[in-house]
């Protein structure tokens, strides 16, 4: 049996290496020639699986070790009889700690207090829907837009027009899609971003066609009231370095590259294929995990909320170290950029997820344990 697998996807021998050979390819490099006599593809959303990668190949299930399935060909692999699975959910938390960590930067950068924001969240699934629990634990002013969820569900929703309208920070968490009524390519096209009220910020973590990067750049040139935070860009891995150098946040695609989210893929795409075979899991994420290297605080009940919002986000994790490393990577040829942007993404720091914390307060202090429970951090 032969797997065929990403390179970059963790802990690939801790789950898979009992099932049969594993072959490690680069993820962008895989082609026919490498999957033809795969019995099953492992991938990560760099590799685009569909009819010209796999008719004519052995390849009977398909797992990709994260959220976003646009780099897969459903429709295909229903008509071919090829059984996939992703890996819902896996590195969400990883997303939401990177929108709080950029709404610090911008609090600081700006002199605005967070707490006196209207936050707009676009697509309320795993990322938008654990972020809008947060946002809401800490009693900020949160508006939620997901028309496929309204109309399945109803509920406390509001139109895209009103988030444009009335949201001072606006975080998008949709999935790419290019058919249908809510499509979401360039869902942010040049009206929408001129639409933005003043002094919007705007995050992108989902996909980059879901903003129109080319109309973004244009309006951020004209409008220096606008600010931008980007993880994920249109064409990456080659990025428009004018847009990245008006960002107040560039990075490369790392929105969700916690340790547990990524080792939490494999575990989801493991323990999918093991019900592809009707075989009971054996093997366990928690048994691999490694500690965190930050997992107890002790908090002084006078200490003041705000900073102990940050300390305790940014002691776990601040993007404004993967934003001067991506900065430093846009220089030189375009390959040679290219090259950078995913030589980030292998080399990535272990970076753990902020509900990992253990945090005790010394005293009574009802507006600290509040934040700590909206962060989802243990109180102890
Ligand atoms: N930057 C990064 O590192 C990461 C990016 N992602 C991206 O984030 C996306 C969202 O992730 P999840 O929340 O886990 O997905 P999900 O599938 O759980 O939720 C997506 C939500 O978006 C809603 N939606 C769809 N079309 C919409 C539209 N036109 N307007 C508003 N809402 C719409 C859906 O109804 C759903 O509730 C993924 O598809 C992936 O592309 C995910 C993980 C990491
Ligand atoms: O899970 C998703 O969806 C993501 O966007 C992942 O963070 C992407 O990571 P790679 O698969 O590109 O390593």
């Amino acid at each position: 049996m032969l797997i065929v697998a990403d390179e970059n996807i963790p802990l690939l021998d801790a789950f898979f290496e009992g099932f049969g050979e594993i072959r490690r390819v680069p993820g962008r490099a895989i082609d026919r020639a490498m999957v033809e006599q795969a019995d099953v593809l492992l991938v990560r959303s760099v590799t685009n699986v569909n009819r010209a990668l796999l008719e004519g190949s052995k390849v009977r299930f398909v797992g990709t070790c994260t959220i976003g399935t646009d780099h897969l060909d459903l429709d295909y692999f229903q008509q071919a009889g090829i059984t996939w699975s992703s890996a819902p959910g896996c590195n969400a938390r990883g997303v939401v700690d990177y929108v709080l960590g950029s709404l610090l930067t911008l609090a600081e950068i700006e002199g605005v207090d967070l707490t006196r924001r209207t936050y707009g969240v676009v697509g309320a699934g795993e990322v938008g829907g654990r972020l809008v629990k947060v946002l809401q634990g800490l009693s900020w002013k949160v508006l939620v837009c997901d028309p496929p969820r309204q109309a399945a569900e109803g509920g406390d929703y509001v139109s895209l027009e009103q988030i444009v309208e009335e949201c001072d920070v606006i975080s998008l968490h949709t999935p790419l899609t290019k058919q249908g009524q809510q499509s979401t390519w360039h869902l942010f096209d040049e009206k929408r971003l001129n639409q933005l009220k003043s002094g919007t910020w705007l995050i992108n973590a989902s996909r980059g066609p879901v903003v129109n990067n080319a109309a973004l750049r244009d309006v951020l040139l004209e409008r220096e009231d606008l600010q931008a935070v980007l993880d994920v860009w249109e064409g990456e891995p080659e990025v428009d370095v004018a847009l990245a150098e008006l960002c107040v946040l560039a990075t490369p695609h790392i929105a969700g590259y916690s340790l547990d989210g990524k080792q939490r893929g494999t575990a989801q795409i493991y323990q999918a294929y093991c019900d592809f075979l009707g075989q009971p899991a054996r093997v366990s994420l928690s048994d691999l995990l490694p500690a965190p290297w930050l997992s107890h605080v002790t908090l002084n009940a006078q200490s003041d909320p705000a900073w102990a919002l940050a300390m305790l986000c940014r002691g776990v994790y601040d993007p404004r170290r993967d934003d001067a490393d991506f900065r430093r990577s846009l220089v030189g040829s375009v390959s040679e950029q290219r090259a950078a942007f995913d030589v980030l993404r292998k080399q990535y720091p272990s970076r753990r997820e902020i509900d990992g914390l253990q945090v005790r307060i010394e005293g009574d202090a009802p507006e600290l344990q509040r934040i700590v429970a909206a962060l989802g951090a243990t109180l102890v």
